[in-house]
């Protein structure tokens, strides 16, 4: 049996999906289009975006096949995500997540979502900026999910590159969007050491494999 569908994390991840039907309801402020990405994820501290189930289920399906060892993610929120990558190393008996949110409301929420689920000790919430947080991992990872704001999922894996294994996956969540044009054309370019499919889950996911060190 899998974690995700025997309690507590089923009947978590069904609250949390629930409640993020909510984010259509918020009267999220319009900011300016130079506003940082503090002030943007402190303007949506109350909007979950996350992964659909369906998508959360394609990283649990990958996580579980790829049985890496450190999975790197680039934006928690409320930690749905977070508890697909994490059920799958708790299923794998190995390996450890490394996430990381600028909202310290998402961080808290999510660091109480992870404990009630039980997979806390499986997960390593960084509080901050990931282009400074995730600059600390000196390990080799296996896999990336990349779901923070969009214009900043290449600054991200340049920072990691370095360090993805030799086969890791890299899966860039919402794909369709605009924003996520300058990621797609570095990972679609096989000289920069991708092998790069767009996968139509939700708005897409792009799963690119690391074809060299
Ligand atoms: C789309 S949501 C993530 C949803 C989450 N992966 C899930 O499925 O539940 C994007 C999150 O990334 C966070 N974020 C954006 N830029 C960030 C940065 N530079 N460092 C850390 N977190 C960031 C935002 O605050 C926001 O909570």
């Amino acid at each position: 049996m899998t974690s995700l569908l025997t309690e507590p994390i089923n009947g978590i991840l069904d609250r949390l999906h629930t409640a993020s039907l909510r984010d259509d309801e918020l009267d999220i402020p319009s900011l300016p289009s130079d506003a940082s990405a503090q002030h943007r994820a402190d303007a949506l501290a109350s909007a979950y975006m996350p992964v659909s189930a369906h998508g959360g289920r394609l990283l649990y399906n990958l996580t579980r096949f790829a049985r890496p060892r450190t999975i790197v993610e680039f934006g928690t929120s409320y930690g749905i995500s977070t508890l697909y990558l994490a059920a799958a190393v708790r299923d794998n008996g190995r390996g450890r997540v490394v996430t990381t949110e600028l909202s310290s409301t998402k961080v808290a929420a999510a660091r109480a979502n992870l404990a009630e689920a039980g997979v806390a000790e499986l997960v390593d919430v960084l509080a901050g900026d990931a282009l400074r947080t995730l600059g600390t991992i000196d390990e080799p990872i296996g896999l990336v999910l990349l779901d923070g704001w969009k214009d900043l999922y290449l600054p991200v894996l340049r920072l990691l590159e370095p360090r993805l294994t030799p086969g890791a996956l890299v899966i860039g969540d919402d794909s369709s969007f605009a924003s996520v044009q300058p990621y797609l054309d570095h990972v679609r370019d096989p000289a920069n050491g991708y092998l790069s499919v767009s996968f139509p889950v939700e708005d897409g996911m792009e799963i690119s494999c690391r074809l060299a060190g």
